[in-house]
């Protein structure tokens, strides 16, 4: 068996696509959706990250602006530049790309972002909207990978999926978003007992822990489905978790990497930002 390739660059390309459409109607609204990202310090895949989100969204005719600032900028000041962006009537989505530096308490930074314009879903208030089933922003990368299961033709109710990595941004929020689907979700971590056991009896496997070669062939049930959120340079290439090459003989669908999750979760940022946008325009309505 090979599996079939879930093509992330060319979904996020028909996504977009449509975004763009939604994008041009609220335009003749008189509203142009504008994504503002934060960076801090000089971290190179962070700054092509950052780039990569303004490109994508004057792309779909959005407007967007990167506010750089210095490795050792201090936390107050970071708060400072949030505080004027939430204030400001033309930004719709305002995101700090993370990791930042160690003086900054990244908390205290998430916590600042108006949950309105919260493009990432990561301010506590919208994590807690999200496990309270409240309309929220889910975060983009587990937003990414629903959408990318949709492609995988498999119905998630009653399947069991395993998530490995624990963190706030992609391992507990797509365990919820999973849940939510009716499947049966087992989330994995470092301090997990029977991990490759859980692996081989899984329908879908999500992998988002940043250790190349971590799921094997031996460890995915044939036809599965495997999700791979690893992105970490060796030796100047890029590696997702899964041995890729390995994994699609015997999967039943799998994400490639760099082309799969990445665009995505691009792709997802953009969805959110229109989404910001198009309530501006909702509560313009009801204050009349
Ligand atoms: N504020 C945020 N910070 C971070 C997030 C996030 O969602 N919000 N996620 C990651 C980084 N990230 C987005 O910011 C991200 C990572 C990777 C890609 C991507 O497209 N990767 C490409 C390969 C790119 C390359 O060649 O280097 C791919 O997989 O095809 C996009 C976004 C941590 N920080």
């Amino acid at each position: 068996m090979t599996a079939k390739i879930l093509d992330g660059k060319k979904i996020a390309q028909d996504y977009q696509a449509n975004l763009q459409s939604e994008v041009t109607a609220l335009q003749a609204e008189g509203i142009t959706p504008n994504l503002t990202v934060v960076l801090v310090g000089n971290d190179g895949a962070s700054l092509s990250y950052v780039t990569s989100k303004k490109k994508a969204a004057e792309k779909i005719g959005m407007s967007s602006d990167i506010i750089r600032l210095a490795e050792d900028t201090s936390e107050e000041d970071v708060l400072t530049v949030i505080r004027k962006l939430n204030e400001d009537p033309t930004v719709h989505g305002i995101l700090v790309q993370v990791p930042l530096p160690q003086q900054i308490n990244e908390t205290h930074i998430l916590e600042a972002i108006a949950p309105e314009k919260d493009v990432d879903g990561f301010n506590p208030v919208n994590i807690g909207r999200l496990y309270a089933g409240v309309e929220t922003f889910i975060p983009c990368t587990p937003l990414g990978i629903m959408e990318l299961l949709k492609h995988a033709d498999s119905d998630l109710t009653g399947q069991e999926v395993a998530v490995i990595g624990r963190s706030h941004i992609v391992g507990q929020p797509v365990a919820k978003l999973l849940t939510d689907s009716n499947a049966t979700v087992t989330l994995l971590h470092s301090r997990s007992r029977f991990l490759k056991e859980t692996l081989k009896r899984s329908d879908i496997i999500i992998s988002a822990v940043g250790k190349p070669g971590l799921v094997t062939k031996e460890d995915v049930k044939p036809g599965a489905v495997v999700i791979d959120v690893g992105n970490t340079v060796v030796d100047g290439r890029l590696q997702g978790d899964v041995l890729y090459d390995d994994v699609k003989e015997v999967a039943g669908a799998i994400t490639p990497v760099p082309g799969g999750v990445g665009p995505m979760t691009i792709t997802m940022v953009l969805n959110n930002t229109l989404i910001a946008a198009q309530r501006t325009k909702q509560q313009r309505h009801t204050k009349k």
